[in-house]
Protein backbone atom coordinates (compact mmCIF):
# COMPACT_ATOMS: atom_id res chain seq x y z
CA UNK A 1 0.00 0.00 0.00
CA UNK A 2 1.78 3.33 -0.90
CA UNK A 3 1.42 5.76 1.81
CA UNK A 4 -1.11 8.64 0.87
CA UNK A 5 -0.48 10.65 3.68
CA UNK A 6 2.79 11.38 6.04
CA UNK A 7 3.21 12.90 9.28
CA UNK A 8 7.23 13.26 9.77
CA UNK A 9 8.30 14.63 13.48
CA UNK A 10 5.27 16.51 13.59
CA UNK A 11 4.52 19.26 16.55
CA UNK A 12 2.41 21.80 17.43
CA UNK A 13 2.27 24.53 20.68
CA UNK A 14 0.35 26.69 21.14
CA UNK A 15 0.19 30.20 23.15
CA UNK A 16 -1.61 29.53 26.64
CA UNK A 17 -2.45 31.59 29.28
CA UNK A 18 -1.52 30.26 32.97
CA UNK A 19 -3.87 29.89 35.56
CA UNK A 20 -2.35 31.40 38.61
CA UNK A 21 -0.50 34.29 37.01
CA UNK A 22 -2.38 35.29 33.71
CA UNK A 23 0.98 35.11 32.05
CA UNK A 24 1.39 33.89 28.17
CA UNK A 25 3.11 30.24 28.06
CA UNK A 26 3.83 27.78 25.16
CA UNK A 27 1.56 24.15 25.38
CA UNK A 28 2.91 21.71 23.49
CA UNK A 29 -0.10 19.99 22.01
CA UNK A 30 1.61 17.49 19.96
CA UNK A 31 5.37 16.36 19.93
CA UNK A 32 7.15 14.68 17.40
CA UNK A 33 4.07 12.81 15.79
CA UNK A 34 5.11 10.34 13.18
CA UNK A 35 2.32 8.96 11.42
CA UNK A 36 1.45 7.26 7.73
CA UNK A 37 -2.03 6.50 5.84
CA UNK A 38 -1.99 4.46 3.06
CA UNK A 39 -3.70 4.95 -0.19
CA UNK A 40 -7.27 3.38 0.73
CA UNK A 41 -6.09 3.00 4.25
CA UNK A 42 -9.68 2.72 6.80
CA UNK A 43 -6.92 4.33 10.00
CA UNK A 44 -8.66 5.69 13.38
CA UNK A 45 -6.92 7.53 16.27
CA UNK A 46 -8.11 7.00 19.57
CA UNK A 47 -6.79 8.62 22.31
CA UNK A 48 -8.44 10.61 25.76
CA UNK A 49 -9.90 14.14 25.66
CA UNK A 50 -7.55 16.99 24.83
CA UNK A 51 -4.19 14.25 23.97
CA UNK A 52 -4.59 15.67 20.42
CA UNK A 53 -6.27 14.11 17.86
CA UNK A 54 -8.38 17.32 16.69
CA UNK A 55 -5.44 18.87 16.11
CA UNK A 56 -3.88 16.50 14.27
CA UNK A 57 -6.74 15.90 12.17
CA UNK A 58 -6.90 20.21 11.79
CA UNK A 59 -3.46 19.60 10.62
CA UNK A 60 -4.31 17.10 7.51
CA UNK A 61 -7.01 18.96 6.67
CA UNK A 62 -4.48 22.13 6.24
CA UNK A 63 -6.90 23.98 8.47
CA UNK A 64 -3.68 25.02 10.74
CA UNK A 65 -0.10 24.61 10.42
CA UNK A 66 2.62 22.82 12.61
CA UNK A 67 4.80 24.46 14.70
CA UNK A 68 7.38 21.49 13.64
CA UNK A 69 7.82 18.76 11.32
CA UNK A 70 6.63 18.16 8.24
CA UNK A 71 2.83 17.23 6.36
CA UNK A 72 2.37 15.55 2.99
CA UNK A 73 -0.46 13.90 0.87
CA UNK A 74 0.62 11.97 -2.32
CA UNK A 75 4.71 13.50 -1.31
CA UNK A 76 3.22 17.33 -1.69
CA UNK A 77 3.75 19.32 1.23
CA UNK A 78 -0.18 20.28 2.88
CA UNK A 79 0.05 23.82 2.63
CA UNK A 80 -3.81 24.44 3.24
CA UNK A 81 -7.07 22.93 2.80
CA UNK A 82 -7.89 21.09 -0.91
CA UNK A 83 -11.00 19.36 -2.23
CA UNK A 84 -8.75 16.45 -2.11
CA UNK A 85 -9.81 16.19 1.35
CA UNK A 86 -12.77 16.19 3.03
CA UNK A 87 -13.74 16.97 6.42
CA UNK A 88 -16.45 15.50 8.85
CA UNK A 89 -17.38 16.95 12.22
CA UNK A 90 -18.90 15.86 15.38
CA UNK A 91 -21.40 18.77 14.70
CA UNK A 92 -23.99 18.79 12.21
CA UNK A 93 -22.75 21.30 9.67
CA UNK A 94 -26.03 21.44 7.26
CA UNK A 95 -27.18 24.23 5.86
CA UNK A 96 -30.54 24.92 7.93
CA UNK A 97 -32.30 26.78 4.64
CA UNK A 98 -31.44 23.98 1.90
CA UNK A 99 -32.77 20.75 1.67
CA UNK A 100 -30.83 17.43 2.18
CA UNK A 101 -30.06 17.17 -1.49
CA UNK A 102 -29.38 20.87 -1.71
CA UNK A 103 -26.99 20.70 0.71
CA UNK A 104 -25.00 17.64 -1.16
CA UNK A 105 -25.54 20.18 -4.29
CA UNK A 106 -24.00 22.89 -1.93
CA UNK A 107 -20.24 21.14 -2.06
CA UNK A 108 -21.04 20.50 -5.97
CA UNK A 109 -21.44 24.25 -6.80
CA UNK A 110 -18.22 25.14 -4.89
CA UNK A 111 -16.24 22.41 -6.76
CA UNK A 112 -17.75 23.76 -9.89
CA UNK A 113 -17.16 22.22 -13.16
CA UNK A 114 -21.16 20.73 -13.30
CA UNK A 115 -23.80 21.45 -14.75
CA UNK A 116 -27.18 21.95 -12.25
CA UNK A 117 -28.85 19.06 -13.68
CA UNK A 118 -25.52 16.81 -12.76
CA UNK A 119 -25.40 18.12 -9.72
CA UNK A 120 -28.95 16.83 -8.84
CA UNK A 121 -27.91 14.07 -10.52
CA UNK A 122 -24.82 12.98 -8.16
CA UNK A 123 -26.79 14.48 -5.16
CA UNK A 124 -29.80 11.39 -5.42
CA UNK A 125 -26.66 9.41 -5.71
CA UNK A 126 -24.83 10.12 -2.93
CA UNK A 127 -28.11 10.15 -1.09
CA UNK A 128 -28.66 6.96 -2.25
CA UNK A 129 -25.22 5.39 -1.06
CA UNK A 130 -26.00 6.77 2.59
CA UNK A 131 -29.73 5.20 2.53
CA UNK A 132 -31.59 8.91 2.49
CA UNK A 133 -33.29 8.71 -1.15
CA UNK A 134 -36.65 8.99 0.46
CA UNK A 135 -35.41 12.52 2.18
CA UNK A 136 -33.77 14.46 0.02
CA UNK A 137 -36.22 16.81 -0.31
CA UNK A 138 -36.42 17.41 3.66
CA UNK A 139 -34.79 20.26 5.47
CA UNK A 140 -32.43 19.67 8.45
CA UNK A 141 -34.81 20.60 11.12
CA UNK A 142 -36.60 17.94 9.79
CA UNK A 143 -34.15 14.92 9.92
CA UNK A 144 -32.70 13.28 13.18
CA UNK A 145 -29.24 13.01 14.38
CA UNK A 146 -28.53 10.36 12.36
CA UNK A 147 -29.63 11.46 9.46
CA UNK A 148 -28.30 14.82 9.45
CA UNK A 149 -25.10 13.04 9.88
CA UNK A 150 -25.84 10.71 6.83
CA UNK A 151 -25.94 13.80 4.87
CA UNK A 152 -23.19 15.53 6.29
CA UNK A 153 -20.91 12.01 5.09
CA UNK A 154 -23.03 12.33 1.32
CA UNK A 155 -21.95 15.55 0.96
CA UNK A 156 -18.13 14.87 2.09
CA UNK A 157 -18.31 12.25 -0.15
CA UNK A 158 -20.05 13.65 -3.50
CA UNK A 159 -17.39 15.58 -4.84
CA UNK A 160 -14.93 12.72 -4.43
CA UNK A 161 -12.00 13.37 -2.32
CA UNK A 162 -9.18 11.34 -1.89
CA UNK A 163 -9.13 11.68 1.74
CA UNK A 164 -11.89 11.42 4.33
CA UNK A 165 -11.13 13.74 7.53
CA UNK A 166 -13.58 12.30 10.06
CA UNK A 167 -13.60 14.17 13.55
CA UNK A 168 -16.05 11.91 16.11
CA UNK A 169 -18.78 12.18 13.43
CA UNK A 170 -20.94 9.44 15.60
CA UNK A 171 -20.43 11.02 18.75
CA UNK A 172 -23.76 12.72 19.80
CA UNK A 173 -25.74 9.69 18.52
CA UNK A 174 -27.61 7.38 20.27
CA UNK A 175 -25.86 3.77 20.69
CA UNK A 176 -27.79 1.89 18.20
CA UNK A 177 -27.52 4.95 15.51
CA UNK A 178 -23.92 5.25 16.04
CA UNK A 179 -23.50 0.75 15.42
CA UNK A 180 -25.64 1.37 12.43
CA UNK A 181 -23.57 4.71 11.39
CA UNK A 182 -20.03 2.67 11.70
CA UNK A 183 -21.23 -0.70 9.53
CA UNK A 184 -22.63 2.10 6.65
CA UNK A 185 -19.39 3.71 6.71
CA UNK A 186 -17.25 0.46 6.08
CA UNK A 187 -19.76 -0.55 3.69
CA UNK A 188 -19.31 3.08 1.54
CA UNK A 189 -15.15 2.92 2.28
CA UNK A 190 -15.41 -1.03 1.10
CA UNK A 191 -17.21 0.16 -2.35
CA UNK A 192 -15.33 3.74 -2.86
CA UNK A 193 -12.28 2.91 -1.57
CA UNK A 194 -11.66 6.52 0.16
CA UNK A 195 -8.75 6.72 2.94
CA UNK A 196 -10.27 7.91 6.15
CA UNK A 197 -8.58 9.03 8.82
CA UNK A 198 -11.36 8.72 11.76
CA UNK A 199 -10.71 9.93 15.15
CA UNK A 200 -12.66 8.91 18.58
CA UNK A 201 -12.03 8.27 22.34
CA UNK A 202 -14.65 5.48 21.64
CA UNK A 203 -11.89 2.17 22.12
CA UNK A 204 -14.66 -0.08 20.31
CA UNK A 205 -15.33 2.13 17.42
CA UNK A 206 -11.89 2.25 16.50
CA UNK A 207 -11.29 -1.22 16.92
CA UNK A 208 -14.88 -2.04 14.87
CA UNK A 209 -13.48 0.76 11.77
CA UNK A 210 -9.80 0.72 11.68
CA UNK A 211 -7.65 -1.19 9.59
CA UNK A 212 -5.27 0.02 11.89
CA UNK A 213 -5.85 1.87 15.45
CA UNK A 214 -3.21 4.43 16.26
CA UNK A 215 -3.34 4.98 19.64
CA UNK A 216 -2.42 8.66 21.56
CA UNK A 217 -1.03 9.35 24.52
CA UNK A 218 -1.67 13.06 26.31
CA UNK A 219 0.45 16.00 27.68
CA UNK A 220 2.14 15.84 25.47
CA UNK A 221 0.66 13.96 22.29
CA UNK A 222 1.86 11.70 20.55
CA UNK A 223 1.71 8.33 19.47
CA UNK A 224 1.87 5.49 21.56
CA UNK A 225 1.31 2.44 19.02
CA UNK A 226 0.15 1.67 16.11
CA UNK A 227 -1.73 -1.68 15.91
CA UNK A 228 -3.16 -3.27 12.54
CA UNK A 229 -6.72 -4.85 13.04
CA UNK A 230 -7.51 -8.06 11.47
CA UNK A 231 -11.08 -8.54 11.43
CA UNK A 232 -13.31 -10.39 8.96
CA UNK A 233 -15.43 -7.36 8.08
CA UNK A 234 -17.49 -8.99 4.96
CA UNK A 235 -19.90 -10.06 8.10
CA UNK A 236 -20.57 -6.59 9.79
CA UNK A 237 -24.24 -6.75 10.24
CA UNK A 238 -25.07 -10.28 10.09
CA UNK A 239 -23.03 -11.50 12.87
CA UNK A 240 -21.89 -9.57 15.76
CA UNK A 241 -18.46 -9.04 15.13
CA UNK A 242 -18.37 -7.08 18.58
CA UNK A 243 -19.12 -9.93 19.92
CA UNK A 244 -15.73 -12.11 19.05
CA UNK A 245 -12.99 -13.27 20.88
CA UNK A 246 -10.77 -11.41 18.57
CA UNK A 247 -12.90 -8.57 19.16
CA UNK A 248 -12.34 -8.34 22.29
CA UNK A 249 -8.68 -8.84 22.64
CA UNK A 250 -8.02 -6.14 20.20
CA UNK A 251 -10.19 -3.86 22.30
CA UNK A 252 -8.31 -5.15 25.51
CA UNK A 253 -5.22 -4.34 23.92
CA UNK A 254 -6.26 -0.68 23.10
CA UNK A 255 -7.82 -0.26 26.93
CA UNK A 256 -4.56 -1.45 28.29
CA UNK A 257 -2.47 1.07 26.34
CA UNK A 258 -5.05 3.82 27.13
CA UNK A 259 -5.41 2.44 30.80
CA UNK A 260 -1.65 2.15 31.71
CA UNK A 261 -1.11 5.77 30.24
CA UNK A 262 -3.85 7.03 32.87
CA UNK A 263 -1.93 5.48 35.55
CA UNK A 264 1.53 6.94 34.48
CA UNK A 265 0.03 10.38 34.70
CA UNK A 266 -1.52 10.01 38.38
CA UNK A 267 1.22 10.76 40.95
CA UNK A 268 2.08 7.98 43.37
CA UNK A 269 0.50 9.52 46.11
CA UNK A 270 -2.55 9.06 45.12
CA UNK A 271 -2.21 5.53 43.58
CA UNK A 272 -1.40 4.96 46.66
CA UNK A 273 -4.02 6.19 48.92
CA UNK A 274 -6.09 4.87 45.90
N1 LIG B 1 -6.16 26.98 19.49
C1 LIG B 1 -5.73 26.46 20.65
N2 LIG B 1 -5.14 27.27 21.59
C2 LIG B 1 -4.69 26.75 22.76
N3 LIG B 1 -4.77 25.45 23.09
C3 LIG B 1 -5.34 24.62 22.20
C4 LIG B 1 -5.85 25.07 20.94
N4 LIG B 1 -6.36 24.01 20.27
C5 LIG B 1 -6.19 22.93 21.07
N5 LIG B 1 -5.57 23.30 22.22
C6 LIG B 1 -5.17 22.42 23.31
O1 LIG B 1 -4.43 21.33 22.74
C7 LIG B 1 -4.76 20.12 23.37
C8 LIG B 1 -5.26 19.13 22.32
O2 LIG B 1 -6.55 19.56 21.86
P1 LIG B 1 -7.42 18.70 20.83
O3 LIG B 1 -8.70 19.42 20.60
O4 LIG B 1 -6.59 18.39 19.64
O5 LIG B 1 -7.66 17.37 21.67
P2 LIG B 1 -8.64 16.14 21.38
O6 LIG B 1 -7.85 14.91 21.66
O7 LIG B 1 -9.26 16.27 20.02
O8 LIG B 1 -9.74 16.35 22.51
P3 LIG B 1 -11.29 15.92 22.55
O9 LIG B 1 -11.34 14.41 22.44
O10 LIG B 1 -11.73 16.39 23.91
O11 LIG B 1 -11.99 16.62 21.42
C9 LIG B 1 -5.79 20.44 24.44
O12 LIG B 1 -5.13 20.57 25.68
C10 LIG B 1 -6.36 21.77 24.00
O13 LIG B 1 -6.75 22.54 25.12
Amino acid sequence: MSSRIELSHVGQTFWVRGDDDKQLREFVALDDVDLTVGAGEFLTLVGPSGCGKSTVLDLIAGLATPSSGRLTIDGRPITGPGLDRSVVFQQYTLLPWRTAAANVEFALEAKGGSTKRQRAATAREYLELVGLSEFANRYPHELSGGMKQRVAIARSLSYEPEVLLMDEPFGALDAQTRERLQEELVGIWRRLGTTIVFITHDIEEAVFLGQRVAVMSSRPGRIRETIGIDLDRDDAGETDIRASRRFGDYRHHVWSLLRQQHLDAVPDKELASA
